[in-house]
């Protein structure tokens, strides 16, 4: 008995020396110890997974950044900032000494170990693939895009109000989810979905947010390494890896079955005319100019999912975001609605051309990406070797830093009246486009990680709402409540549900 009690006693001690040590450590001999933050975070990951699990890891980031500042540290190994200075530094910069961090190793692990350009954490690889990725969003391919966004828009605006015979309201998340996956389906592949009029394949709008959500969980559990060992490494127990994401792969399944397709169609049109141009008709023939190295199956299945990922979910939430805000403010809704009708005499006479010369919609596109990033949190990067330089301060190798566009596009000292939606901040006095406020958007992200489809976003954006208010009269369903603000759950992509809208063709 006594011997059972002295094992007690020496394990109790051991266990309390490890974790006083531990504790000890992270306070005050860690190299993060002297940034502010909340004590828990200082000391475990727990906070930052628990945040993360939730979805609102974009509104705790905001909520620290107004407690402790500019700077904090909200995990024991990563810091959040919240300067442009910062954003330069670690994004924008070609010089910054940074690779994407270990998260983005968790989302390589789940796909099975295949690298998309997204996952490539080595900058030669990545910028090797990068280059040829470029080729699909080209000036060429983009004047190409252009009539097919708009031909699906069309039979889109005609399904969403014949469905309802003339009238009806709508959750118009799901509706631009379906026309946004159409258009990636055709630009992509050069398949047709058939989303906007079938329901038969409208599951997978639902399995893409499952499945970044299960990155987000395993990425920053604070045992991620073990998790993945076990989950995906290990023979033993990688068959309950593959049970826990079989999301993952019931999405990837999907998006490597469209690739399958699009292979199979170019091989029966070779002898033909040639198939559209899609993006694969690029990455299939694309070779780097300095290596002469395309990409092998595995490589083409793994950006088949990357483009699926993120040219879907961000392009949707930013465009029910858009109409969130614009027929929660009706005066804007007027104004926006004006400038469309006075610009173009139908549908069929807009151009991207001319869309993007219409100073006032492109404001209340970039007012709605300003308070809604589609990507709203903290996109991890890790300091190299010689550690990095971020607002005058060094930080060591290994440490996480990164931005949240959602807390910096919020930031008081950058924005004035930072949670209003006005639309007018982005105009100068003569009513024309400010281009000098661009850079303080960071929801596509800066530099050579950053978003290489944003031209093909803006092109979507502005089709699809110009299209929409010049053929339909809407309005936002108030019986069923009304947020101020739109609230997406953030698993990396956003996910989101609303704004529910009463839709009628217009007069
Ligand atoms: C409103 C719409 C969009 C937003 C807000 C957005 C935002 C972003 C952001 C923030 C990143 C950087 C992610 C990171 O570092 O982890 C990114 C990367 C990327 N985006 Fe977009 N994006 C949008 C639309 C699109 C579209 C339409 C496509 C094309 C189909 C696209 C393709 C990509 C690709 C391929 C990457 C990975 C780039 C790399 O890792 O080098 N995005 N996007």
């Amino acid at each position: 008995m006594i011997m059972h009690e002295q094992v007690f006693t020496v394990l109790a001690l051991s266990i309390i020396t490890v974790v006083t040590c531990t504790v000890a450590h992270k306070l005050i001999l860690h190299p993060l110890a002297k940034h502010p933050g909340p004590l828990f975070s200082r000391i475990s990951g727990w906070p930052n997974w628990y945040h993360a699990a939730k979805g609102d890891r974009h509104i705790w980031l905001l909520r620290l950044h107004s407690k402790y500042g500019s700077a904090v540290r909200f995990s024991p190994d990563s810091m959040s900032f919240n300067t442009l200075a910062a954003v330069e530094n670690i994004y924008t910069s070609r010089e910054a000494n940074v690779r994407k961090g270990d998260w983005y190793q968790c989302v390589k692990d789940s796909a099975g170990g295949f690298e998309s350009t997204f996952t490539a954490r080595d900058k030669v690889r990545h910028a090797l693939k990068r280059r040829i990725l470029a080729h699909a969003f080209s000036e060429r391919a983009l004047r190409d895009y252009e009539c097919r966004i708009k031909r699906l828009t069309k039979e889109w605006l005609d399904y969403l109000v014949t469905e309802g015979k003339g009238s009806r309201t709508v959750d118009f998340a799901a509706w631009a989810n379906y026309i946004i996956f159409d258009i990636l389906g055709d630009l992509c592949y050069g398949k047709d979905f058939g989303l906007r009029y079938s329901e038969r394949d409208r599951y997978v709008t639902e399995l893409l947010p499952r499945t970044t959500r299960i990155w987000y969980m395993l990425g920053y559990h604070p045992w991620t390494h073990l998790l993945r060992y076990l989950l995906f490494k290990n023979s033993l127990t990688n068959k309950l890896g593959r049970l826990f994401v079989r999301e993952n792969s019931n999405f990837r399944e999907f998006c490597v079955a469209a690739l399958m397709w699009r292979m199979k169609m170019g091989k029966a049109s070779d002898k033909d005319a040639p198939v559209s141009q899609d993006m694969f008709q690029y990455l299939l023939k694309a070779r780097d100019q300095e290596t002469g190295e395309g990409f092998s199956m595995g490589d083409l299945g793994a950006e088949s999912v990357l483009l699926m990922i993120a040219g879907t979910h961000t392009t949707s939430i930013a465009i029910a975001a858009i109409i969130f805000y614009l027929t929660t403010h009706e005066d804007k809704l007027e104004k926006v609605a004006g400038e469309i009708q006075k610009e173009f005499l139908s549908i069929e006479d807009m151009s991207y051309r001319r869309l993007a010369a219409l100073p006032y919609l492109r404001a209340c596109i970039n007012e709605a990406l300003r308070l809604c990033p589609p990507t709203a949190g903290h996109l991890q990067r890790e300091a190299l070797s010689g550690g990095t330089v971020i607002d005058g301060v060094r930080y060591p190798e290994g440490t996480n830093l990164g931005v949240s566009a959602y807390a910096l596009q919020r930031n008081p000292h950058i924005w004035l009246n930072p949670n209003q939606f006005e639309p007018e901040r982005w105009l100068q006095d003569d009513g024309t486009f400010n281009q000098r406020s661009q850079p303080r958007l960071i929801a596509f992200s800066s530099g050579p990680l950053g978003c290489p489809g944003k031209q093909l976003a803006y092109m979507e954006m502005s089709f699809v709402v110009a299209m929409l208010i010049y053929h339909l009269d809407i309005t936002l369903n108030r019986s069923e409540g009304c947020n101020v603000d739109y609230v997406i759950r953030d698993c990396y992509v956003g996910q989101s549900r609303g704004p529910r809208l009463h839709i009628r063709t217009r007069e």
